[in-house]
């Protein structure tokens, strides 16, 4: 029987500036060479239960703990920082917190340079971590050239090369693109498996995550655990309906169709899923569905025309790109980690200036326009709200651009409300940015740019971070700002929500783009999905393993049926 290598006894944790406790009454064992899965909803105290973890409460986060917390049998709280460093390793959910070194070589070499590992071993191992999260020819850029996924996979590089008993993951898929999401996940299997070291992983992206096996997961709500079982037991049960945890989506679908889901069909996992029965409750809901009509396309609002660029003179990162986004469209742009997703969005904006090329808003040519003159037009929301974030309270940070906008007190006031009510964060308003977690940080930056009501709203990752009921909530907010004329382009990794909300998507890999189509025909063409790191959905793999001939045509028609369920509560076929 393994020991256990983390417990939290009748564990209790309140932040010094909160009123009421974070973490309530926390018991829970992990086992030596487990690798756990925590999950829950945003601002839920998965984060503080990371941080109790690794030690950063109550070192770095101050405040009130009752009850125990044994690391390795030693009490935590009479544990110094960096005894609890050598046993934990983390990977935080702001990746930008937590580099050392200046460059990319440097920050991997970090952990190693700590245990005075000779020189000659160092730089292999480094070349080998650098490989293993494919930055090999990063390796000498400094991190603040990288992009928001290069960055994430030196964050993961960093901790692979760590020898310590507790591997801690908070959002390591954030920000990465499908196909290295997918690596990192079997990345961490493997470290886990060759090392016995401890995992835990806390993650919004469920399906993804179990792409590779783990033992347990763990639902934290409202700062307890509400549930602790196998991945089949979790999926066969109704926690993630009421715990606004997004489910994979081949279990959505068998759901449609009426399947009912058991543990002993073994649903954690596509290829080990039983379909028995749930075959042809499968195919008669295929034949029932139909696909609603796509709307007209309009006239294009905004045009880009051979766009060539490079943050270097010597260096193009954008070739020669030319798309059209027509009004009321929304539109995704996917694609590899560092392809220039962010990049194209700068030059949109005029935060960066093209080389070559012209950018035409309504017709009407805005290359040489300011970002001040753009901005009046074109909103942007960044990856990383904390780049974004600039006062100290809540409501400043969304009045901020009304304010320098020069709007009447009183618009701005009702103005702030509405949005915040509309993004979840009125109960917030007079909080300090400082003491949210990471996804209600990432609401207020986008409550900050809905606020000014642009005509193209451009977003960096809009739902990263965010629990299926926020991610919902935002997105469906974003539909009815595109029912009422906006038009919306995201930079997006999730494979879901560019399936479910983005008719029209664009894929780039290394500046140049390689696919401007349909969504359906972006997720299910093989060469674009391993050109631009893209991953197939589980929903084409569901419909070859139910032996339905046309996997595409059931992708598309669940888009639909999804979307009429999400519109009406039934989907427009199929009545049970
Ligand atoms: N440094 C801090 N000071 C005060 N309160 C904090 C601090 N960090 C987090 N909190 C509060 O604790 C609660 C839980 O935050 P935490 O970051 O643990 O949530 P989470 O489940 O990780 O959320 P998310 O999925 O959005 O990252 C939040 O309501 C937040 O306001
Ligand atoms: N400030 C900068 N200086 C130099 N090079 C940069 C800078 N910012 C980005 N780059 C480089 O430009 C390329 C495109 O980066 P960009 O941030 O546009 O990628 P992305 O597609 O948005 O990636 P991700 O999905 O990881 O966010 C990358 O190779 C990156 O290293």
């Amino acid at each position: 029987m393994k020991k256990p290598i983390i417990e939290f006894s009748n564990f209790t944790f309140k932040y010094r500036s909160q009123t009421e406790p974070t973490l309530v009454d926390i018991n829970l064992k992990i086992y030596e060479g487990e690798k756990v899965l925590i999950v829950g909803p945003s601002g839920s105290g998965k984060s503080t239960l990371a941080h109790c973890i690794n030690g950063l409460v109550p070192f770095s986060y101050k405040g009130d703990i009752h009850g125990s917390l044994l690391i390795k049998d030693k009490e935590s709280k009479d544990m110094d920082i960096f005894s609890i460093s050598k046993l934990v390793g983390t990977v935080l959910q702001d990746p930008d917190g937590q580099f050392i070194g200046l460059s990319v070589g440097e920050d991997i070499a970090f952990a190693l340079e700590n245990d005075e590992v000779s020189q000659e071993h160092m730089t292999r191992q480094v070349v080998d971590v650098s490989k293993l999260v494919g930055m090999e020819e990063n390796i000498e850029s400094s991190i603040h050239q990288l992009s928001g996924g290069q960055k994430q996979r030196v964050s993961l590089g960093g901790v692979m090369v760590d020898q310590v008993d507790i591997l801690l993951f908070d959002e390591p898929l954030a920000n990465l693109d499908p196909a290295t999401g997918k690596l990192a996940i079997s990345l961490i299997d493997r470290v886990q498996k060759e090392t016995d070291t401890t995992v835990i992983i806390i993650e919004h992206r469920l399906e993804d995550v179990l792409h590779s096996d783990v033992d347990r997961i763990i639902v934290v709500d409202d700062g307890r655990i509400v549930s602790d079982s196998t991945p089949d037991e979790l999926l066969s049960s109704t926690v993630l309906e009421s715990s606004d945890i997004r489910e994979p989506l081949y279990i959505k679908a068998l759901k449609y169709a009426g399947c009912a889901i058991t543990a002993e069909m073994n649903p954690s996992h596509l290829n080990t899923l039983k379909l028995d029965d749930c075959k042809n409750k499968l195919i008669q809901w295929f034949e029932a569905t139909t696909q609603n009509e796509i709307n007209e396309k309009a006239s294009p609002i905004l045009v880009l025309e051979d766009v060539t660029f490079g943050y270097e003179q010597s260096k193009n990162n954008i070739h020669n790109i030319s798309f059209s986004v027509n009004k009321g469209e929304m539109v995704s742009i996917v694609g590899k980690n560092g392809a220039g997703k962010s990049t194209l969005s700068k030059l949109i904006c005029g935060f960066e200036k093209v080389k070559s090329g012209r950018i035409l808003f309504n017709g009407e040519d805005i290359t040489k326009d300011t970002i001040h003159e753009r901005s009046q037009r074109i909103g942007m929301v960044m990856q990383n709200p904390n780049q974004m974030i600039s006062k100290h309270m809540i409501v400043d940070e969304v009045a901020l651009g009304l304010v320098m906008r020069g709007v009447p007190e009183n618009e701005i006031k009702e103005r702030v409300e509405k949005t915040l009510k509309v993004c979840g964060l009125y109960p917030f308003r007079n909080w300090p940015i400082s003491a949210l977690s990471f996804g209600q940080k990432k609401r207020v930056t986008i409550a900050s740019i809905l606020v000014l009501n642009p005509e193209v709203l451009i977003l960096d990752e809009p739902t990263a971070g965010q629990d299926f009921r926020h991610y919902t909530e935002i997105m469906e907010f974003l539909v009815e700002l595109n029912h009422n004329g906006v038009t919306i382009i995201m930079i997006t990794h999730d494979m879901h929500l560019m399936l479910e909300y983005t008719p029209h998507a664009i894929a780039i890999t290394d500046g140049r783009i390689i696919a401007d189509s349909s969504a359906v025909d972006v997720i299910t063409n093989d060469t674009v999905i391993e050109k631009a790191n893209l991953k197939k959905t589980s929903l084409f793999d569901l419909a070859v393993k139910a032996g339905i001939g046309n996997p595409k045509e059931f992708v598309t028609r669940f888009i639909s049926f999804d979307k009429e369920v999400r519109k009406n509560g039934s989907g427009n076929a199929f009545i049970y």
